[in-house]
């Protein structure tokens, strides 16, 4: 069984086109799926609906079989332990009143009742937190500082490392370099392929930059004005007959 299975979803915001039109794809298990088109095609509005931040229109998003489409409040709990995600920029995902250490033990401490982790312990909060440090290569002196202390790459890493912290099966990775410097990028692009192996994640990584989805992800889809137009290997994208959009993006790159 698929770890997501999106059928048909369409979502409209109030005026005008879908932003989302009837889009089917599958995503595996352990896989890392790409999701590419210019701004402003959905895939944004795609991520939130998976993310259930969106109520859609039609169709249905199934996690692990089971339907979330039409779940609310407290029964979207699994999805929010199983699904996390990482935002362009990572100054607003991250609380600036709370400390790096605070940002890190608050989703543990939501959902430690039902969470069985696989590969953090937790024999104390400042011991689990020295493991996210370190599993997103981050010194552990890191922990006592604010946001507003860090680097973008920095706090980027504390994002991914809070992400990471309740184990989901999938994070959707949302442009999760964009903000960053050529040097931090491919340094991150690096730590999310890494930590994808060790810990068995299942991406969905939504990115503009071409070259980092052909990096990251064995498979793509590509999106043009709210629909799935093209789907192909990596290899595909850039050497074989594709529609005439896909071959249009990979020309502007
Ligand atoms: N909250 C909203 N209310 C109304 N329209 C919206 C809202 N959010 C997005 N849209 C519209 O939906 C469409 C898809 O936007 P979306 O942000 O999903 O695209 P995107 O592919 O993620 O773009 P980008 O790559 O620039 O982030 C756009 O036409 C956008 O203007």
């Amino acid at each position: 069984m698929s770890l997501l299975t999106v059928n048909q979803l369409t979502k409209s915001y109030q005026q005008g086109q879908p932003a989302v039109h009837n889009m089917s794809f599958e995503l595996q298990r352990g896989e890392s799926l790409g999701l590419v088109g210019e701004s402003g095609c959905g895939k944004s509005t795609l991520a939130r609906c998976l993310l259930r931040l969106e109520d859609i229109d039609r169709g249905e998003i199934l996690l692990n079989g089971v339907h979330m489409e039409k779940l609310h409040g407290r029964k979207l709990r699994p999805l929010r332990r199983h699904i996390q995600i990482v935002l362009q920029n990572p100054a607003a995902a991250l609380n600036p009143k709370l400390t790096v250490r605070d940002s890190l033990v608050d989703p543990y401490e939501q959902f430690k009742q039902e969470l069985a982790l696989k590969h953090f312990t937790v024999p104390s909060l400042d011991r689990y937190v020295q493991q996210l440090l370190e599993a997103v290569e981050l010194p552990a002196s890191l922990g006592s500082r604010y946001p507003h202390e860090l680097s973008g790459g920095q706090r980027q890493r504390v994002t991914i490392a809070r992400a990471i912290s309740i184990e989901p099966e999938l994070m959707i990775l949302d442009e999760p370099t964009a903000s960053l410097d050529v040097l931090s990028q491919g340094a991150v692009l690096k730590l999310l392929s890494s930590l994808q192996e060790s810990l068995g994640l299942s991406y969905l990584f939504i990115s503009h930059d071409l070259a980092a989805v052909y990096q990251m992800c064995p498979r793509i889809l590509v999106m043009k004005d709210g629909r799935l137009i093209d789907q192909c290997s990596r290899e595909q994208l850039f050497h074989e007959e594709r529609h005439a959009y896909t071959k249009e993006l990979v020309s502007m790159y």
